[in-house]
């Protein structure tokens, strides 16, 4: 039923690529008697990257993770509230989770390609969905890997450990791995951190061109990425959404004391 219902949206809404691809309305996420995230709405909109900035704490990873439901199954941990995918409440109990992450998908911070070959990081949930047809699976690796900007670097070895790929290379085959899904959404945990400078700078590169094909939502500390690659940017602080705005307005003209502390770093 869930899977029906989000495969008619898709086609309807395709159409237009204006829409609001991912919303969240009083979300709240509590760890235990912790609430962590305190009533966030917040719209993100198709074709755009929006980057979630806050300091260390204030709820950005636990959000994003409420976004695709990854706080499902984890003792002691409840999120209420709304989140509307194409005019679908996905934090209902009768969505296929496992169908709906391949609309939303998700890459941590840390690269975790598994230990098997590059091919086969990128079709192992494709052929676990089912996806069978050789022809099929090698186009989608060519496509995921090229979109990833990998490509080049990894075509004449596609049977080879991922684990003997560098970490930015490690990072990109996980997107590579994420996007195979032709996911719709792509939230990101700080997908860059943990990478040298120069694929740190790569992994930006890859982001902006995927925009033109995903919605992006990136969790980033580094305020220079977010400023540099992020169309709009959502402050939290204390598990609130403080301020949401186009990132230049965020950065240059901030409406909150709060958040001109935080950009121009008097605080965090
Ligand atoms: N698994 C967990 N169990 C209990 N509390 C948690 C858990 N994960 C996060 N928290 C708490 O929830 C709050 C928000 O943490 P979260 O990791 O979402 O913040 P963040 O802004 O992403 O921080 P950082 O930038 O350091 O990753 C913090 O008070 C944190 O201690």
């Amino acid at each position: 039923m869930a899977e029906k219902r989000l495969t008619q949206n898709i086609q309807k809404l395709d159409e237009n690529k204006h829409e609001i691809a991912l919303s969240t309305k009083d979300l709240h996420v509590s760890y235990g008697d912790h609430e962590a995230i305190h009533g966030v709405d917040l719209q993100f909109e198709r074709y755009k990257i929006t980057a979630l900035i806050g300091a260390s704490g204030s709820g950005k990873s636990t959000y994003l993770r409420a976004l695709n439901r990854m706080h499902d199954n984890i003792a002691n941990t409840s999120v209420t509230g709304e989140i509307y995918y194409r005019d679908l409440d996905i934090n209902r109990d009768n969505i296929d989770v496992y169908e709906m992450h391949k609309h939303i998908g998700m890459v941590f911070q840390r690269p975790n390609p598994f230990s098997k070959s590059i091919y086969d990081n990128i079709t192992f949930a494709l052929k676990r969905h089912g996806l069978r047809n050789k022809k099929q699976l090698d186009e989608i690796v060519e496509t995921s890997l090229k979109q990833a900007a990998l490509w080049d670097q990894v075509k004449d070895d596609l049977h080879k450990s991922a684990l003997a790929l560098s970490g930015g290379q490690q990072q990109r085959l996980c997107i590579a791995r994420a996007i195979a899904m032709k996911p719709d959404i792509l939230l990101l945990d700080e997908p860059a951190s943990a990478l040298d400078p120069i694929s740190a700078s790569k992994v930006e590169e890859t982001l902006m061109e995927l925009k033109k094909h995903y919605t992006i939502v990136i969790v980033t500390h580094n305020m220079q990425q977010a400023a540099r690659i992020s169309d709009r940017t959502a402050f939290f602080h204390l598990g609130n959404a403080i301020e949401y705005d186009e990132t230049r307005k965020i950065f240059t003209r901030p409406k909150v004391k709060l958040t001109e502390d935080y950009v121009s770093g008097h605080f965090g």
